[in-house]
């Protein structure tokens, strides 16, 4: 039987950063296997790891040591810039605090990734994009006309508008109130479902963790637990 292709594959990543003379070892030795179209909530305590293992993985922060391939592409031999490229198209990133351009309207920060990308029909993709996140009438509406589940929305639509392989989300409902929270939710899942992009989701909502098919508990630099759900209810 062949083995379902990787998302994701990591061999004993290290992250070390702060000064030569007081080094922080950050990632102490992370083997991780994520299968295409996986869905994962990354758990554990505040300071355990989980943003920084986050930032390696979609490329954002090169490992201090390890091998990474994410998407078939060898991340741990590229420099900053090849880093950057090799990201595009690749992977979509949603964080915390929504990072949309501010000078920007909902459309050109949509559209802008695709466009460095070299795509083509940016402009109609945004729009088509926008309106699966139910903004089709904000469509020119700078962030700050916007409230924050709906600069969410945006960014949701963003990372999904280049079709990457993988989305990786870092507490995306953390800004916003319990109700929002849960439509954003709905939000990000119904978009990976239709793109069949992998998702890692960091997260302290055990309820949110419940909904995904694996739940990796960090703890001070390692993977504590990893563990596969049956019952996931996306
Ligand atoms: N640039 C840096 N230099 C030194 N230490 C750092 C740096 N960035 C992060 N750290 C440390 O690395 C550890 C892991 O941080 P990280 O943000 O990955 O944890 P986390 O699990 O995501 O925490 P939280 O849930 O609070 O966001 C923390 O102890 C943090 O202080």
């Amino acid at each position: 039987m062949t083995n379902p292709p990787l998302a994701i594959s990591a061999r004993n990543l290290t992250l070390t950063l702060g000064s030569d003379a007081a080094p922080v070892d950050i990632l102490r030795g992370i083997d991780l296997d994520v299968a295409d179209g996986e869905v994962v909530a990354l758990l554990g305590p505040s300071g355990s790891g989980k943003s920084s293992l986050m930032a390696v993985l979609s490329g954002l922060e090169r490992a201090t040591s390890g091998s990474l391939t994410v998407a078939g592409q060898d991340f741990t031999a590229l420099d900053e810039d090849a880093l950057a490229e090799a990201r595009r198209g690749r992977v979509g990133i949603v964080l915390q605090a929504f990072h949309l351009l501010p000078t920007m309207t909902a459309a050109e920060n949509v559209a802008t990734p695709m466009e460095l990308s070299g795509a083509s029909d940016v402009r109609a993709r945004a729009e088509e994009e926008l309106r699966a996140v139910g903004l089709g009438h904000r469509l020119d509406h700078y962030p700050t006309q916007l409230s924050g589940g709906e600069q969410q929305r945006v960014a949701i639509a963003r990372a999904t508008a280049p079709r990457p392989q993988l989305i990786f989300a870092d507490e995306p409902t953390g800004n916003l109130d319990a109700a929002t929270g849960h439509e954003i939710i709905d939000m990000l899942f119904a978009r990976r479902k239709e793109t069949g992009a992998t998702l890692l989701i960091i997260t302290h909502d055990p309820e949110l963790a419940e909904r995904c098919e694996r739940v990796i508990t960090m703890g001070d630099g390692v993977i504590a637990s990893d563990t596969k759900s049956e019952t996931a209810a996306q």
